[in-house]
């Protein structure tokens, strides 16, 4: 039985770099990202819009090729030029059954890169290719599915009745931290770390916000990525600053209103300078 840490502002703080006078683009950490789809290409454009607002030194976006186009016009900092990172964001907006056989290479070949990586939505089934710092980020649902392929019979109704417990069993099982998405998230890694963040609002409900999660995620682990190539078990305290930052920037871009996916993105300077206390 883990015993749960509550993610608190004060302990998010120290997670989130903030730049000097000698950082420079690269210094910072680049984030290689391969998400999105002609299927739902907006879920690429939330995770790179949301990887820039939380500070990184560089995004470069190497998903498909319609999406690209589609990200650049919303955000002209991107690099779509392939090349060197310090971090990947990979499977928001994708979609499993209609991955071709050179994505599924090129996803491959980042899970399995070495570097750090954050493993979302429909690249979750590839998550055993890992050899580095390993996230994963599903869903009551995308949890099921995924345990039920290791023979773990489980439905996403039993998941959501003890979300805890199967994101601590979902971490031993794949040896990676699981970052398991609800009202409540539940940050798990396979040696026995345990965190609850329970930042946020319930208007996070809505199409999106995991993709913005994803890119908050990618974010933290681009500037940290030095770091974790000596320490694996800084991933679970990133995760949930990740999870935390999310619901603080839901909780401005809501005041108490509705919200869609983006806003969230948009509000995350905001939410970061008042939790580094740069406000
Ligand atoms: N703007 C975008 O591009 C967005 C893209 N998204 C992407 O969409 C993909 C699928 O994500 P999901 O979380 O939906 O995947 P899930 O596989 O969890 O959900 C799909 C399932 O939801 C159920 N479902 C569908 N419509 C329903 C309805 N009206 N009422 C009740 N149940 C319904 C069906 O059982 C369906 O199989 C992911 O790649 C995700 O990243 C989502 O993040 C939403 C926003
Ligand atoms: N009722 C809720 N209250 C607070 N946060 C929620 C609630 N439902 C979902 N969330 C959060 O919203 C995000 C939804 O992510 P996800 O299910 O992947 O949606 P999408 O695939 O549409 O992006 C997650 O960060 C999750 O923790």
């Amino acid at each position: 039985m883990s015993a749960w840490l509550e993610w608190t502002d004060t302990d998010a703080r120290s997670w989130i770099a903030v730049p000097g006078p000698h950082d420079d683009k690269y210094s910072r950490g680049v984030l290689g990202v391969i998400t999105g789809s002609v299927e739902y290409p907006g879920a690429a454009i939330l995770g790179v819009e949301a990887a820039h607002r939380t500070g990184v030194g560089m995004v470069r976006y190497v998903g498909p090729r319609f999406v690209r186009s589609l990200v650049l016009a919303r955000r002209p900092e991107v690099v779509t030029q392939p090349g060197r990172v310090q971090a990947w964001l990979v499977g928001s907006g994708m979609d499993a059954a209609r991955r071709s056989f050179v994505l599924v290479g090129e996803l491959t070949r980042a899970i399995s890169s070495g570097e750090p990586v954050v493993v979302d939505a429909a690249a979750l089934d590839l998550v055993a290719a890992h050899t580095g710092p390993t996230i994963i980020t599903p869903h009551y649902r995308e949890l099921a599915s995924l345990l039920a392929k290791r023979e773990i019979d489980v439905s996403a109704a039993d998941i959501a009745a003890d979300p805890s417990g199967w994101a601590v069993r979902a971490a031993i099982e794949l040896d990676v931290v699981v970052l398991l998405k609800g009202a409540s998230t539940f940050v798990a890694d396979p040696v026995g770390q345990a965190i609850v963040v329970r930042a946020g609002t319930n208007e996070l409900a809505t199409a999106g916000t995991g993709d913005v999660l994803g890119g908050i995620l990618g974010s933290l682990l681009a500037t940290h990525a030095s770091e974790l190539r000596t320490d694996i078990s800084l991933l679970a305290p990133l995760a949930a600053t990740a999870a935390l930052l999310h619901g603080r920037a839901a909780e401005r871009a809501s005041g108490g209103g509705p919200i869609a996916a983006l806003d969230v993105a948009e509000a995350l300077p905001a939410a970061i300078a008042t939790l580094t206390g740069r406000a």
